[in-house]
């Protein structure tokens, strides 16, 4: 398939609601994102994981416009930012990690002004106030000043903000940081509605059970690369670990186990990774393994493939030890590189390629055209 999305539509493929072809932006000499090529399809969701510092905030910010990518393309509905950034972005909502709401005025107030700027006027306007006010529970607080609400309330205005002209493309930046188990799930359940409707979703999160419960497709960056893309249950099949997993008391007695490992370098916590290939079919087998030591154990259990041993595998954070364990070994560390013709612990970054930007601190013409537009409407 041509990676040029120009290319593509000549072919007759579907337009992905937002496409990026070898992206890289830099700080000075930190490297945010190198080379990325990624696509959200409409009614797609894409949750967008990685560590701190991985480039989600950065990715987010070029797509929305509040950056410049120092090399490659955006373009969101077939149309380039760089050619008509303002057609380009016309139905696009952001929702920032910063809050972006207006404490001295009401929600109701707050979520008219967006109205406003999305050209909604008089009784459109008010309907979708109250529209958008209903699934993140803000109809009871309509009328309350934002600067006397709470963290939470405040976050859910902020979202509620970014969706009320009905975007079609939806940039999501940790939206549940500090909001209360009932408003996450009606978020989830909103960000479902809208994908339904067609709205393309980038739902940057830490949580990965809303990853889960939101269904959503899976990018993972790593040092600002792409290093996997796939769906939920293709990222889990490739890359999620199966493991039983054993606590014992006073610490990992020295075992000899002919299975991968995963175990803190000296042993303090007592809990040791076995990884196996069908944990639940092995436990017999690992509890024969241990032989005396079994006397140690407290705890066993079996942990299955998910999304967070997929994570923490791809990422570095949860490798085993591909050898056969010989442990406690207190020079081991808690993670090693796979042996030879083990699965790798990282995915070919796909389509990253290394392109690299001018290494040199942003100037004041670093700020996308967005920012610029805003700074017009404060500006008068
Ligand atoms: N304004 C800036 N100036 C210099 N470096 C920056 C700036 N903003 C981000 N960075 C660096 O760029 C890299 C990517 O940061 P970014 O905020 O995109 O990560 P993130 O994945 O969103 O992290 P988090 O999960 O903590 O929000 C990090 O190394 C960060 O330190």
């Amino acid at each position: 398939m041509p990676t040029d999305p120009g290319a593509r539509r000549a072919e007759g493929a579907a337009v992905p609601a937002l496409a990026l072809r070898a992206v890289s932006k830099r700080y000075g000499a930190t490297t945010a994102l190198e080379g990325i090529d990624l696509d959200i399809a409409e009614g797609e969701i894409m949750g967008l994981l990685g560590h701190n510092g991985a480039g989600k905030t950065t990715l987010m910010s070029l797509v929305a416009g509040l950056l410049r990518p120092d090399t490659g393309k955006i373009e969101i509905h077939g149309v380039a930012t760089d050619r008509d950034p303002r057609r380009a972005r016309r139905d696009l909502g952001l929702a920032p990690q910063e809050l972006g709401v207006y404490p001295p005025l009401t929600v109701r107030q707050n979520l008219r002004f967006c109205a406003e700027l999305a050209g909604l006027r008089g009784q459109r306007a008010r309907v979708r106030t109250e529209e958008v006010a209903e699934p993140f529970g803000l109809t009871a607080l309509l009328d309350r000043r934002v600067s006397g609400l709470s963290g939470g309330e405040q976050r859910r205005v902020h979202t509620a903000m970014a969706l009320l002209h009905r975007p079609k493309l939806v940039l999501l930046d940790e939206p549940t940081a500090g909001v209360d188990v009932e408003t996450r799930a009606r978020l989830i359940a909103y960000v479902k509605e809208l994908a339904g409707a067609g709205t393309a979703v980038c739902y940057s999160t830490h949580y990965l059970p809303e990853v889960e419960a939101l269904e959503a497709s899976v990018a993972v960056l790593d040092h600002g690369r792409l290093i996997a893309r796939g769906t939920l249950p293709e990222l889990v099949r490739s890359h999620a670990d199966s493991a039983v997993e054993l606590t014992f008391r006073g610490g990992v007695p020295p075992l000899r186990l002919p299975w991968p490992v995963t175990h803190d370098a000296d042993g303090v916590d007592g809990v040791l990774r076995v990884h196996v290939e069908q944990p639940q079919l092995a436990t017999a087998d690992v509890l024969a393994a241990l032989g005396e030591s079994a006397r140690l154990l407290v705890n066993m259990r079996v942990v299955q493939p998910s999304l967070e041993s997929a994570f923490l595998r791809l990422t570095g954070s949860g490798a085993p030890d591909r050898r056969p364990s010989a442990s406690p070994a207190p020079s081991a560390p808690r993670t090693a590189q796979p042996a030879p013709g083990a699965p790798a612990n990282t995915a070919p970054a796909r389509g990253a390629r290394a392109i690299g930007g001018p290494d040199e601190p942003p100037g004041e013409d670093d700020h996308g055209p967005l920012a610029r537009d805003l700074e017009a409407e404060q500006h008068g």
